[in-house]
């Protein structure tokens, strides 16, 4: 489904992915995680062809993304900060993401679940951040993509609102699609993820489920077994 191999990606004199080797094979729910600053975001951007790697092999549902668009409409994206147009009402950004994808979108349905219908007539720019990220969200799934991935979706979210956006992530594996997400809430991730790729150091440091996780940083606690990667590679 999405090959990667030995990607390389430098910003400057940065060294940021340094031969990364993945392959996502597995529907369900995947974790990217890495301490801030190890390329997760550099990553996502790699294969939605947003950053340019400089060397390497990325391929999506077996073609190489190299020069290739048309894959990127088999993938829903929800940007970590999403930069919308301070004067544009919500109505009219939905509105215009529908008409530049041209497809149709579950937007009511999760305008409802978000409790955005008072904000639909109001700019972006005066939103608060939790409600930015609720029409973010909502860009982001109402269209029914095979893959969807999502960098840092809890962002700024209230405890009802997690709930919802965590009922809809389930939903989305159930109805087998691959989900690739970000976070820093590691109960989040401990509560959905099937699989985990931890990136340290410009590579995939480690890639498996978190029992293996646990077991192989010989503790049951997850923050703790995250945390001991970290310190095994140092030792
Ligand atoms: N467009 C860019 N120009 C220059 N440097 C960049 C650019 N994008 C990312 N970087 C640098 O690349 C490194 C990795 O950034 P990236 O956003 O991929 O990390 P991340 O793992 O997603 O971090 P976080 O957990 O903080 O979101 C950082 O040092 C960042 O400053």
């Amino acid at each position: 489904m999405i090959h990667i191999e030995q990607l390389h990606k430098k910003f400057g004199k940065n060294k940021v992915l340094k031969g990364v080797d993945l392959d996502i094979n597995s529907k369900g729910i995947i974790a990217i995680l890495g301490p801030n600053g190890s390329g997760k975001t550099t990553l996502i951007k790699s294969i939605l062809g947003m950053v340019i790697p400089d060397s390497g092999v990325l391929s999506v549902n077996g073609t190489s993304i190299k020069k290739n668009s048309q894959y990127r409409d088999q993938i829903d994206y929800l940007p970590q900060i999403a930069n919308f147009p301070a004067n544009l009402k919500v109505k009219e950004l939905i509105a215009m993401i529908k008409d530049l994808r041209n497809r149709p979108g579950e937007d009511h349905r999760l305008i409802q679940l978000f409790k955005l219908e008072p904000f639909l007539s109001k700019k972006l720019g005066n939103l608060s951040g939790g409600t930015k990220q609720k029409v973010n969200l909502v860009l982001a799934l109402m269209f029914d993509s095979p893959i969807i991935i999502l960098d840092e979706p809890t962002t700024g979210l209230d405890p009802i609102a997690l709930i919802h956006l965590k009922e809809l992530i389930s939903e989305e594996k159930v109805k087998g699609k691959t989900i690739l997400i970000t976070s820093h809430i590691m109960s989040f991730v401990e509560e959905m993820a099937d699989e985990i790729v931890f990136l340290l150091e410009g590579k995939v440091y480690f890639k498996g489920n978190i029992g293996a996780l646990k077991s192989q940083t010989e503790t049951t606690n997850f923050e703790q077994a995250i945390a001991n990667l970290l310190t095994q590679e140092n030792a």
